[in-house]
């Protein structure tokens, strides 16, 4: 059944799927002299702070519940921004799972006279929906409906990402388990200070 936005809703109204429009958000900042590095540039982290701000906004409009950051993946600083710059932050959902939401995120530059325009990040974030117990939520958040081709890409995309991420988690959890496993080997005891026979 579509809501009047577009969305899908089940027939005891539960929505089960909306278009990432619905959740689409766009933040703009203005880069003001306590934002800057020792280089003179934007702190790294003011931009990774606006990021998350304003991925959790998308986060919680798409899931209607609170939500936390997981994982950030494959962030690029490709440009600094400069004080007086206007960061603009869009942020746009490409998929969901049970819980878990990822979110796609860039940011650029705008000069506040020439409006010129330069890339400095982007980044992909996952988010998790809590239940009222404040744990991961069992009941699936909206299924993302992609529209355009763009978003039918990101869709296809998030889905390879997902799939990376869940086989380097398991790498890291068997070569750490293996690593802890060797470790408890009882280690050669040097001893120091003993008489040469
Ligand atoms: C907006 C903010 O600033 S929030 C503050 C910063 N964030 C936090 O403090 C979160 C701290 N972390 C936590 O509380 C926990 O690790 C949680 C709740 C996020 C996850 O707990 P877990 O016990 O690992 O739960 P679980 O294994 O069920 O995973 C929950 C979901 O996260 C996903 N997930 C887990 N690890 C990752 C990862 N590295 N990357 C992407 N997704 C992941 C899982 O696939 C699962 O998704 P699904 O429900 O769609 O299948």
């Amino acid at each position: 059944m579509s809501s009047p936005l577009g969305s899908l809703t089940s027939p005891n109204h539960h929505q089960i799927g909306k278009r990432p429009a619905e959740s689409k958000a766009e933040v703009v900042y203005k880069i003001f002299p306590n934002d800057l590095n020792s280089e003179g540039t934007v702190f790294g982290g003011v931009v990774l702070s606006l990021m998350d701000r304003t991925a959790l906004v998308v986060a919680e409009r798409h899931s209607g519940k609170s939500c936390v950051t997981v994982s950030i993946d494959s962030v690029r600083f490709l440009a600094p921004g400069r004080k007086g710059d206007n960061l603009i932050c869009t942020a746009v959902i490409t998929r969901s799972w049970t819980s878990s939401m990822e979110i796609d995120l860039k940011v650029i530059a705008e000069h506040p006279f020439s409006g010129e325009t330069k890339e400095i990040l982007e980044a992909f974030f996952t988010f998790c929906a809590f239940d009222q117990w404040g744990k991961p939520t069992k009941i699936p958040v909206p299924a993302v409906i992609p529209d355009t081709k763009e978003e039918h890409h990101r869709y296809q995309e998030a889905g390879i990402r997902m799939e990376e991420r869940s086989a380097a988690t398991k790498g890291r959890k068997e070569r750490k388990a293996s690593f802890l496993a060797n470790g408890r080997k009882k280690p050669a005891v040097i001893q120091r200070g003993t008489p040469a026979a």
